[in-house]
């Protein structure tokens, strides 16, 4: 979405010593660094909490509060700024409490200019590192998409081209398809991945919170608001913000998101300065986005501000033949979660859970086959199908292609044939048929199987 205000990386110099400041400056601004001064923790806590600082230069011995108990403050409150402790005259102790709590460096004054910007530069090299490897560790259990089916092809390739850009994206698809996933998956994959990935789940917020939420607020901005807090768009800095249900934020908060997007600043609630953020901007939604303009409850100019590349999830009705693929993947992962010994699913479990509309999606049928998984023996067998899978057959059945209808047919002659072999005993047809009882029962039950069938 936005442009950072500058690309030049930010240093903030706390000392209360004007001419260290100033050489600081004088050291630091001509190899392209921004440096911000503070005289005293006050206002470095005033600029800490209007801009993003990359580091901080903290003298240890201040006039007013020391220059260890600041920082510990600083982290307190939430912010993990790197730092380089300065000082002239400080003891071994402050010296060894500056590392333990941190410090990556420990400059004694007066120190030479190219002492300063080798530090400084080994510092912000040695956290960006940092952040890549954080990257690379959180992204080993990649994302995984699973599929194989044309739809999901697609999916994967336009989600891979689009993570490459810093373009806006609309995710539209059923509750439960994997819009979270595939966010989650531009993310990684982008160049971004070293930074956060922040999601918001828009339509769990009270509207009397979200903007608080989404910008942080200053303390005493409102009452219960005891210090300060930084918001989801802050915590988003330089990475991701995934923010899912957006059709369900309210108007007022819609004009608050335009504006970011606009002008890449945010304001905290109850702050007068605004600052800026650099965060690229994914949206989900399972509701038709664009009919919600037409009626007035969604902003159209927002609309089109998200939308510059729409990606579609489809339903797991439009993608049966991932069902086994995806089956065996979520068993998998089910299996080592549950501490289950890994099960086999029968073929018919397999034919029953493509018929099923699955209303909920990979999200309803990771919940099946959780509870198939607990639930059934040394295998997954028809039995263990729970009742709405049943249920919901007669409705499939009847709104069924061809061939669900001919296999149906051909299911209850069969079982009628069965059936009247053993005389109408369930128990011993169910035997010969290789199924339990109470899933003949349910079959028969489906296929509208009745004495008068038997006996006739
Ligand atoms: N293609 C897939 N491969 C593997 N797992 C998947 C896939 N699609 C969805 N899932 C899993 O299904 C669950 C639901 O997915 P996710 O939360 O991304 O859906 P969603 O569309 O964002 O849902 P909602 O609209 O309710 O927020 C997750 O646990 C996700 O990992």
């Amino acid at each position: 979405m936005t442009v950072a205000p500058s690309n030049k990386p930010t240093v903030l110099v706390l000392d209360d010593e004007k001419n260290i400041r100033r050489s600081i400056e004088i050291a630091l601004e001509p190899e392209g660094y921004e440096v911000l001064a503070a005289h005293d923790a006050a206002a470095a806590m005033r600029i800490l909490q209007e801009r993003i600082v990359d580091l901080m230069l903290i003298d240890i011995r201040l006039g007013d509060i020391d220059g260890l108990t600041f920082y510990k403050k600083v982290q307190t409150d939430g912010i993990h700024t790197p730092v380089i402790f300065i000082s002239g005259n400080a003891t071994l102790t402050e010296a060894a409490q500056a590392v333990k709590l941190g410090g990556f460096d420990f400059l004694e004054k007066p120190f030479t200019a190219e002492k300063l910007a080798v530090s400084v530069r080994r510092c912000l090299e040695y956290t960006a590192l940092q952040r890549r490897l954080r990257a690379v560790e959180a992204r080993s259990p990649a994302p995984q998409i699973v599929g194989d089916s044309p739809a999901i092809r697609k999916l994967v390739t336009d989600a891979l081209r689009v993570a490459e850009t810093s373009a806006n994206v609309l995710i539209t698809g059923e509750s439960g398809t994997g819009k979270e996933l595939v966010a989650n998956s531009i993310h990684t994959h982008s160049a971004r991945c070293a930074a956060p990935f922040v999601k918001v789940n828009c339509s769990a917020i009270p509207e009397s919170l979200i903007e608080s939420e989404l910008f942080g607020h200053e303390r005493g901005a409102f009452t219960g608001a005891s210090g300060t807090r930084r918001g989801l768009f802050e915590v988003a800095h330089s990475g991701t913000i995934f923010l899912d249900e957006i059709a369900d934020l309210a108007l007022p908060a819609q004009a608050k998101i335009l504006r970011v997007l606009q002008s890449g600043e945010i304001q905290k609630v109850g702050a007068e300065r605004s600052i800026k953020v650099d965060v690229r901007v994914l949206s989900g939604t399972h509701k038709d986005l664009k009919k919600a303009v037409a009626l007035g409850a969604f902003r159209e100019d927002l609309y089109y501000r998200l939308n510059v590349v729409p990606l579609r999830v489809p339903s797991l009705r439009e993608r049966v033949e991932d069902i086994p693929l995806l089956v065996r993947f979520i068993a998998q992962r089910l299996c080592e979660k549950n501490n289950l010994k890994e099960k086999e699913i029968d073929e018919d479990v397999l034919w029953e859970l493509k018929r099923y509309p699955w209303p909920g999606n990979v999200r309803e049928l990771q919940n099946v086959l959780e509870r198939m998984l607990i639930m059934s023996g040394e295998r997954v067998t028809v039995v263990n199908l729970p009742e709405e899978l049943l249920a919901t057959e007669v409705t499939a059945t009847n709104s069924g292609s061809a061939l669900r209808e001919f296999r149906d047919r051909t299911e209850r002659a069969y079982i009628i044939g069965v059936l009247r072999k053993h005389k109408g005993n369930v128990s011993q047809a169910a035997v010969e048929l290789g199924i339990g009882r109470p899933y003949l029962h349910k079959r028969m039950a489906v296929l509208e199987i009745g004495k008068k069938d038997i006996y006739s």
